[in-house]
């Protein structure tokens, strides 16, 4: 068998780098040659996280890129925002591959960046090199790619679940209304006082409304697919879970399709594609069905009374939102099956 493809983490200690090293462990063509922190260098991550025994042994590494690149060929950033802006741009001149998970080069727009996540943007030279790709939508673009910056958690679960009809100008997109809800581990592994229990538990609350990091992520694709300037109204909630998103769209329907219609324009969008399922009418999708999993399920309701459509859509955040999306990536950049060690049933119950 011909020798795997070595990647490191750097952020590996957090919530979306732990979900790489689970995911990872099973993948059949790419072995984890380093694990990076910060914070814990020289300490083995299985001590730290039990779980991990005898699955990942190796002690962590610090963040130094031509250590890195000694060690590996392509590096995931799972860091936090502002992060990457500065450690991407060395990765890839020490000559690594990088797919980086944050939101750091994600808008090419620097002023939109510094506006949106209040941080310095990353340097233009390097912004342009990012490729920007959701895997349903241009992830053509990623064969061969250097440098993939992977959407955002929210920002899946909404773009699969407008792109198709916004593309068929069957939705007026400046209609459309975004209501997401979140499981806590999408705000990473960190403590803060919005996160712990007694503040969480037993609560549901909406933040960041129409100030969220994620808002112009969505424009920037919606306005591509729709051809013209898109804005949207887009309301994060934060839902007592560990994982999972479930976003409901709103938009009035132009022309004359009702719900059959929008399953099969989707049913062909995504046609050959392993990771989007298309519900039979009535059928909701709910975040447990797809739990643990790269799958993001897709249903309708067409109200004849408001001429609007209800797109209701759940990917788990952690996954197709972050980890699994961006090892789907990583598949597509080498010229895989953008399946590969992603084929996991969701978790159920
Ligand atoms: N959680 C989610 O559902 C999603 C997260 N994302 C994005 O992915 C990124 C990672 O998120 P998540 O894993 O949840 O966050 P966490 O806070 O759980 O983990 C981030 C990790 O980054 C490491 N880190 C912090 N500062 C530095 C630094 N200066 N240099 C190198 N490493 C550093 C820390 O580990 P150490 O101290 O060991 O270095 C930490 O464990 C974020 O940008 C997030 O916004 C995107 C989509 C979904
Ligand atoms: C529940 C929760 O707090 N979620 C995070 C989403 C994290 C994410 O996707 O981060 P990027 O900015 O890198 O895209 C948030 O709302 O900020």
């Amino acid at each position: 068998m011909s020798e795997k493809l070595k990647v490191a983490i750097v952020g590996s200690t957090g919530y979306g780098g732990i979900e790489l090293i689970r995911l990872l462990a099973s993948h059949p063509l790419v072995e984890i040659t380093s694990v990076i922190s910060s914070s814990s260098a020289g300490m083995p991550i299985a001590e730290w996280f039990p779980h991990l025994t005898d699955i990942q042994t190796a002690l962590l590494d610090d963040v130094d890129p031509q250590g890195i690149k000694a060690k590996a060929d392509v590096v995931f950033t799972a860091t936090p925002a502002g992060v990457a802006a500065k450690l991407a741009p060395q990765l890839l001149d020490a000559g690594l591959k990088v797919i980086d998970l944050s939101g750091d080069f994600r808008l090419q727009d620097t002023a939109l960046y510094e506006k949106w996540y209040k941080k310095t943007p990353a340097d233009e030279q390097y912004l342009k090199q990012a490729l920007y790709a959701l895997p349903e939508i241009n992830g053509d673009k990623a064969q061969g790619a250097s440098f993939i910056s992977n959407p955002g958690c929210f920002v899946t679960s909404a773009l699969l679940g407008l792109v198709p009809a916004v593309k068929a100008g069957w939705i007026d997109p400046s209609t459309i209304i975004i209501d997401s809800k979140s499981g806590v581990s999408g705000a990473g592994r960190g403590a803060s006082l919005g996160t712990h229990y007694s503040e969480l538990n037993e609560n549901f609350k909406a933040y960041k409304v129409n100030q969220h990091q994620h808002v112009p992520e969505i424009e920037m694709v919606l306005s591509e697919a729709a051809g013209q300037e898109v804005v949207t109204t887009f309301t994060p909630h934060l839902v007592p879970m560990t994982r999972g998103i479930l976003s409901t769209m709103y938009a009035t329907v132009k022309g004359e399709h009702n719900a059959a219609d929008f399953i099969e324009l989707y049913k062909q969008f995504y046609e050959g594609r392993q990771f989007v399922r298309i519900r039979k009418e009535g059928v909701l999708p709910q975040t447990k069905e797809v739990w643990g999993s790269n799958y993001c399920d897709i249903a309708f309701n067409y109200d004849e009374r408001t001429g609007r459509i209800t797109i209701i859509s759940v990917i788990d955040n952690l996954v197709k939102g972050a980890s699994g999306q961006a090892i789907q990536n990583l598949n597509l950049m080498m010229g895989w099956d953008e399946g590969l060690g992603l084929q996991f049933v969701p978790v159920y119950p």
